[in-house]
């Protein structure tokens, strides 16, 4: 039978849950509890996975860790010339990813040595940059969010993580709605459907209200049609189209930067944001009117010749990222006529958020044009 509204999806018993619990009980636990400085629970887990992996068919998590993916299109996978194809705004961000991942593997060496005596391989064949990565994208991409108390024996950061077998088979639909978490008092972790599954249909879960920068750096997919999804406007963009001769220019950018007004400036479907519109706003005003700026912050309008101004700003802005978008969707078609299966769909990921900027870029400018229009 097909979930109706508020039936269960899934419910899984806590003994199916792969946590930190259950690395710190197992063979590898007195290796963590040991350990200085602790060792944080991000890595506990990814160790697990790795050694149990390594362990085969020996492991009760086998039938689970045979059928996770062999690798992932998370950022932290892509090589520097598929991140240059990413929108200016996602490759800081991904680049950042990257650093972070290779600054957990590095300062994580000393702790995998210590973890010879359970292998007759060198830990160095085993726990290697690439045995991370993979455990570290299985873990971010697939765990579902479960609190932990603070072990004695982890570091401090967020113990949140939880692999649920079977359960982490479910995809993200933006537009479904389920209510999700661990019973305390059933010890099982549970879905329940929110509005109900339709007999026959793939049934989908809800990852949170993400956008698709996010989804791509978390989960390493797009979702088409994405209502969360906006195009960011970043800082080089802004500048590009802004008047080098206005004397006050600088001011006007660190005075948008103390109001935290240079971040999150987007177009969305329904076109400019409103965060957008007022920091063009700020940027149009002339000399003369220095007083209206608190005023313009807080959503005023001052006259329709800068309220033009602004619309004609937005349009080349949006023509910008188009133009931009058009380039890397035809560098990244080139790309993948040579690429090997694994590169393929990371630059397909790529141009499916390209893709999907357009979409929102193409409705923005309409939206743009019926203003300019009026
Ligand atoms: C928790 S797993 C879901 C199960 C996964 N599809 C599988 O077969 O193992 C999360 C991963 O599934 C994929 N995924 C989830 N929802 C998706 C969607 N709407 N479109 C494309 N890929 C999706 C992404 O690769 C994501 O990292």
């Amino acid at each position: 039978m097909s979930p109706k509204a508020k039936d269960s999806v899934i419910s899984l018993p806590e003994k199916c849950l792969l946590t930190t619990r259950t690395v710190l009980k197992s063979y590898m636990g007195d290796y963590i509890k040991r350990w200085h400085p602790p060792v944080p629970p991000l890595l506990a887990l990814c160790c697990f996975l790795i050694a149990e992996r390594h362990r085969g068919d020996a492991s009760e998590w086998s039938p689970y860790i045979n059928i996770l993916p062999k690798t992932y299109t998370c950022p932290v996978y892509f090589s520097e010339d598929i991140i240059d194809l990413l929108p200016r705004s996602l490759q800081k961000k991904a680049t950042e990813q990257k650093e972070q991942f290779q600054e957990l593997y590095c300062s994580s060496l000393m702790f995998f040595r210590s973890l010879q005596p359970l292998f007759t391989e060198p830990t160095e064949e085993l726990f290697t940059q690439d045995a991370l990565r993979w455990a570290w994208c299985s873990v971010n991409t697939r765990t579902v969010y479960m609190e932990h108390d603070q072990s004695e024996y982890l570091s401090r950061e967020k113990d949140v993580y939880a692999l649920a077998p079977y359960l982490d088979l479910l995809n993200h639909c933006p537009n479904v709605q389920v209510e999700a978490g661990f019973n305390k008092e059933t010890r099982r972790y549970e879905v329940k459907s929110v509005q109900g599954c339709k007999k026959f249909q793939q049934v989908f879960i809800n990852y949170g209200p993400h956008d698709n920068h996010r989804l791509l750096l978390e989960y390493g997919f797009v979702a088409s049609g994405n209502p969360q999804s906006v195009v960011y406007v970043d800082l080089g963009t802004l500048k590009l189209c802004l008047d080098e001769k206005d004397k006050q220019l600088t001011q006007k950018l660190l005075y948008l930067r103390d109001n935290d007004f240079l971040r999150n400036l987007t177009f969305g479907m329904d076109g400019p944001s409103w965060r957008l519109m007022t920091a063009l706003r700020l940027l149009s005003l002339k000399p003369e009117q220095y007083s209206s700026w608190k005023n313009v912050l807080l959503g005023a309008a001052v006259s329709q010749d800068r309220e033009e101004w602004c619309i004609h700003s937005a349009l080349k802005l949006c023509n910008n990222l188009t133009d931009d978008n058009v380039k890397a969707l035809e560098r990244l078609s080139q790309l993948k006529q040579d690429a090997n299966l694994s590169r393929l769909e990371q630059l397909r990921v790529v141009e499916s958020l390209r893709q999907e900027e357009q979409r929102i870029l193409e409705h923005t400018r309409v939206v743009l044009q019926n203003l300019w229009g009026q």
